[in-house]
């Protein structure tokens, strides 16, 4: 079930002005996390990935290129994305979103998938009827980390999933993410949380005006003076 990622020379950005340029990075199997200040172009490496927006560079998901600007093949291939905003269909319920993240599969798939989604989501079996719209900021963010569950992707990419939520909710999708990680889906998370992500996290990349400046183990790089001084507010000695 497990993907691995191969990223070489990526450079993506809009209208002809590149945001990230010549990224080299390899994703593996566990929880990965790029942390970086506003603006870093983090949601736009996923996006590029995810093959919404052109380019360059080569994306290989288990030595295979991945086209560029398909995002159907990309998920064919197995690769999920949660976008930044959920984009949750707020007048459907709980189990229709869920169903569209399933718009590749058999029926018999899907109804398997589905039980899967509320058996492992249990505070969305609960408002299964629910209409998404109607649903807090948190179980919003869950609906959608569930609907993208429903393509069984082999990497999962969530674009801050904890935007704008109460701590503990925050907590809580974090604790998911490691879940899915350790039941053998690779999820690479870009996260403004940094302490709270480093401390779920296998690896991390800090990414700077588009460019990586800082990778390695979690427990590495939340030690490293970058990341130290710039995310955690420990003050320069
Ligand atoms: N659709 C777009 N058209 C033009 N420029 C864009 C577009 N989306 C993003 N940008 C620009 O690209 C740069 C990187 O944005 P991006 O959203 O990738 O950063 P980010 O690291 O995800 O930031 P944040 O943490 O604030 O979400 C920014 O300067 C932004 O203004």
């Amino acid at each position: 079930m497990t993907a691995h990622l191969k990223i070489q020379g990526l450079g993506a950005g809009y209208g002809g002005f590149n945001v990230i340029r010549s990224i080299d990075l390899e994703v593996g199997p566990g929880l990965t996390v790029i942390l970086g200040p506003n603006g870093a172009g983090k949601t736009t490496l996923l996006k590029a990935l995810a093959g919404l927006i052109p380019r360059t560079g080569t994306v290989l998901l288990d030595d295979a290129l991945l086209p560029v600007r398909q995002s159907g093949v990309a998920v064919r291939r197995g690769m999920a994305l949660v976008a930044e905003g959920r984009q949750l269909f707020p007048q459907m319920t709980v189990t229709e979103n869920l169903e569209l993240g399933g718009w590749l599969s058999t029926k018999a798939q899907r109804a398997e998938r589905l039980r899967r989604a509320f058996a492992d989501f249990p505070r969305l079996a609960e408002r299964a009827q629910q209409l998404a719209g109607t649903m807090s900021g948190g179980e919003q963010q869950m609906v959608a980390v569930a609907r993208a569950m429903m393509s069984a992707p082999r990497l999962l990419m969530l674009d801050e999933p904890s935007l704008g939520l109460a701590p503990r909710m925050v907590d809580e999708l974090l604790a998911i993410a490691r879940r899915i990680a350790d039941a053998g889906t690779t999820v690479l998370l870009v996260e403004q949380n940094v302490k709270k992500a480093l401390a779920v996290a296998d690896r991390a990349h800090v990414l700077e005006r588009g460019a990586l400046v800082d990778s390695g183990p979690a427990a590495e790089i939340a030690q490293s003076d970058i990341v130290r001084h710039a995310y955690l507010g420990v003050a320069t000695t």
